[in-house]
């Protein structure tokens, strides 16, 4: 392997600007109806965060579609900040609309009027120069839709008049969103350019990662003036492989009082995981695992990403073989869903084992693509089958006939039986393990579902 840190090294006009799917934030002061919104727009589809205890009930972003229309959604009502009081909450939720989002919708309720907190709302967004959509919300009838002119006094031009519980106007608010989408909007990189990201919680070290990454000072290329959502990534090319570190311009951003809200660096989190085909969850060495890197690590998981589990800033704790021992024990046992990611013990610091990371990262790549050859994956199935037969449940037991591997990135294996219930979660993971056995996946998370052969 050849030194690391020039070959890393790529000059700041090759970093390119980044423009993901159009994001679109939803902000209004509270009942107006933003989360019946948010889930009519949504619709039935899964979001990421569905499956993950503590967070099901408030979902605040989520991947949404409107005709041709493919983007990404936001309900700021959803990011408490700390113990704010009120006007406070409201103001930081537009702001972080402001950051956000390629268009804002700015809801109100067409039953109550204008409202001084609606003008305090009215009054931040007034500072941005993102469009701003005003939805008139809970006009749940054609004879109400006379309750929307009062709204004009917003100075946001026309409003439209929609009901959430109705399912209303939902798609003329789309239509009017979608008219300011960023027309380099829904592009996104090669599949050869391995994407990555750091997600972790404030502070663990994320930015110096990157940096150290990149072997040089700053991330920064230039703040470019007027862009409407500066999701920056940093490329650069490594013994021949293009990489793309996701979106680490907003890591940049410091001291706003919302950056430490969890729900906060949740949402910025799922953004680049969502980009990401490897996530680094990075971890504060020194400080040990809390509650959040859980929360933040599950989404990785959830989303199918491979994923390397990063303890920065180890220089600053005491080196020895069983520190490190206990730690990587302390890890496993918080972070039992994560069985198959690596870890690795550095410091963005001192660049301590740095070097290791982009090879870590080429091996997660590769397993979360790989598709391996259906021979030999019956051979590897019908084996442990016959050496280890599922037992049988009510007198009945799991016949496995036939797998095949369906998809990759993640992989998807789908086994057909005589009977998908009788494939308990114990023997799927016992097959999972099996199939890890055999061909490694490293780094990913591999998926297994049993169907019913015809
Ligand atoms: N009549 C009527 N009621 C609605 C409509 N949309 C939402 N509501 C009701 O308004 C209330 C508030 O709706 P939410 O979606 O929770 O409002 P929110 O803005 O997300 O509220 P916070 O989470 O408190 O910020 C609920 O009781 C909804 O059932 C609508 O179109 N018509
Ligand atoms: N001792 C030590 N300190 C580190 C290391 N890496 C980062 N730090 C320090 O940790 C603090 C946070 O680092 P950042 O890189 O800004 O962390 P971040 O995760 O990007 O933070 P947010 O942008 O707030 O999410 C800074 O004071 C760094 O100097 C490390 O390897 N060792």
């Amino acid at each position: 392997m050849k030194k690391v840190n020039n070959e890393l090294l790529i000059s700041a006009f090759e970093r390119v600007k980044f423009m993901a799917k159009p994001v679109v934030a939803i902000v209004g002061r509270p009942n107006v109806g933003k989360s019946t919104i948010f889930n009519r727009i949504v619709g039935e589809r899964i979001s990421i965060v569905e499956d993950i205890p503590g967070v099901t009930r408030d979902r605040i972003y989520s991947s949404a579609e409107w005709l041709a229309y493919d983007f990404n959604i936001i309900d700021t009502g959803g990011i408490e900040i700390g113990d704010e009081p009120f006007l406070e909450q409201i103001r930081l939720q537009a702001e972080i609309a402001i950051e956000e989002a390629d268009v804002i919708i700015f809801l109100v309720n067409g039953r109550e009027g204008v409202t001084a907190a609606d003008e305090e709302v009215a009054k931040i967004l007034y500072k941005t120069k993102k469009p701003v959509v005003l939805g008139v919300n809970k006009i749940d009838n054609p004879e109400m839709r006379s309750e929307i002119y009062d709204f004009y006094a917003l100075g946001f031009g026309e409003p439209v008049p929609i009901s959430g519980s109705h399912g209303l106007g939902i798609g003329d608010l789309l239509d009017e969103a979608a008219k300011h989408f960023p027309k380099t909007g829904g592009k996104d990189y090669d599949e050869d350019i391995i994407k990555f990201s750091l997600i972790g919680r404030p502070n663990v070290g994320k930015s110096s990662l990157t940096n150290a990454i990149l072997g040089e000072d700053r991330v920064i290329v230039s703040d470019i003036a007027g862009t409407t959502r500066d999701a920056i990534d940093s490329n650069f090319k490594y013994n021949g492989q293009e990489y793309v570190i996701i979106d680490t311009a907003g890591m940049r951003k410091k001291g706003k009082v919302y950056e430490s809200t969890e729900k906060y660096s949740v949402l910025r989190a799922l953004r680049a995981i969502e980009r990401s085909d490897v996530v680094l969850v990075v971890i504060d060495g020194e400080e040990g695992i809390i509650e959040q890197d859980k929360h933040i690590a599950g989404y990785a998981h959830e989303a199918g990403r491979a994923v390397i589990i990063v303890v920065n800033k180890w220089d600053a704790v005491e080196k020895d073989e069983k520190t490190m021992k206990e730690f990587e024990q302390n890890i496993r046992e918080h972070f039992l869903f994560l069985s198959y990611a690596p870890i690795v013990f550095l410091s963005a610091k001192t660049k301590k084992r740095i070097h290791t990371l982009v090879p870590m990262i080429d091996l997660a790549s590769e397993n979360h693509s790989r598709r391996v050859q259906t021979t030999i994956l019956n051979e590897v199935i019908m084996d442990a089958v016959a050496r280890n037969p599922a037992p049988t449940d009510k007198g009945k037991r799991l016949k496995v006939y036939y797998t095949t591997q369906v998809a990759v990135k993640p992989p998807v294996f789908v086994v057909f039986v005589n009977d998908p219930e009788l494939m308990h979660f114990s023997y799927q993971r016992f097959l999972e393990n099996r199939i890890r056995e055999a061909f490694g996946f490293e780094g990913t998370p591999i998926k297994i579902f049993a169907r019913e052969r015809n």
